[in-house]
């Protein structure tokens, strides 16, 4: 990594740890690159694919940092709390945590599967919860450390056309979270925000839009930039709340959404 100009130094996040949940893919691996490139050793957990280890090994040898991955599903409290502390361990600490990993449906409340209900609620609340939870017990035994949870802007607005109020009330608890925990956490060294997305283009949008194409022009026209955001764009906001740059940002949402909620 290059050194970077002197005002700018703290942004970089040489010698830090960073995990990232969900980190195989969409917003969660570019999350993990942005972090890398920004000089973090990074660990990804990852549910499904095995093929995380070697996305961790390109990623290691792309940007010269230590990247492992740790399978663990989110909505185990054990399992999750046993892949951080294996990264505590393997890589010495734990200074930064990306609460990213999450799920998403959309339909009419009327007919909503109250199973699928369940389904979201637990793996976007009960697994940030359980996630933050073993992360921030690693952070405040150890003297210090700063998480971020992903929310959405469907924390904060009503999505249209689609309706979605399964996901969006998840979302607007993980906002929730993220700010009684910024407040619990501030004085004991663990700094915590929420990034807030708009329409990104991912497996998760994607699977909407295969569906349903005009719902994916009309996001767009919805959207001030007219045009979806790309993982990538989510992953400067991530590395500037990990860093000493926002050393005075506590609890705060940060939306990237192309201007979509100004509308
Ligand atoms: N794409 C968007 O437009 C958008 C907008 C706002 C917020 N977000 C949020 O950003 C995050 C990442 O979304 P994405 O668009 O990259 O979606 P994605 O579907 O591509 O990625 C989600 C990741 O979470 C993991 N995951 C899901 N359930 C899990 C579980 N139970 N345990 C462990 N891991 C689990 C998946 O394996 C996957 O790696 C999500 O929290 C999502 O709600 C996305
Ligand atoms: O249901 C679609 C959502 O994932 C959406 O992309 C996002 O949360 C922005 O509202």
């Amino acid at each position: 990594m290059e050194i970077l100009p002197k005002g700018l130094q703290s942004f970089c996040l040489r010698g830090k740890v960073a995990a990232v949940t969900g980190g195989s893919r969409g917003i969660g691996l570019a999350v993990v690159k942005a972090l890398a490139a920004a000089g973090a050793d990074v660990a990804i957990t990852y549910v499904s694919s095995d093929a995380t280890h070697e996305t961790a090994r390109q990623v290691s040898q792309e940007f010269g940092v230590k990247c492992l991955a740790y399978k663990a599903e989110i909505t185990d409290h054990v399992a999750i709390a046993g892949a951080l502390n294996a990264i505590a361990k393997d890589y010495g600490k734990l200074d930064i945590l990306v609460a990213n990993a999450g799920i998403s449906a959309n339909g009419n409340t009327e007919d909503f599967d109250p199973d699928l209900f369940k389904r979201i609620h637990d793996v976007n609340v009960n697994g940030v919860f359980f996630t933050i939870q073993a992360g921030a017990k690693i952070m405040l035994k150890q003297g210090g450390g700063n998480i971020i949870t992903m929310s959405s802007i469907s924390a904060s607005i009503v999505n249209r056309p689609q309706f979605q109020a399964a996901y969006n009330s998840s979302k607007a608890a993980v906002s929730m979270l993220t700010k009684c925990v910024a407040t619990e956490w501030a004085t004991r060294g663990v700094r915590v925000n929420a990034v807030c997305p708009g329409y990104v283009l991912t497996d998760m949008t994607n699977e909407f839009i295969s569906k349903n194409e005009a719902m994916g022009k009309q996001w767009q026209e919805l959207t001030p930039l007219k045009r979806f955001g790309t993982p990538e764009e989510i992953g400067g906001a991530v590395v500037w709340l990990a860093s000493d740059a926002s050393s005075y940002v506590v609890g705060a949402e940060i939306t990237v959404d192309g201007g979509y909620s100004c509308w």
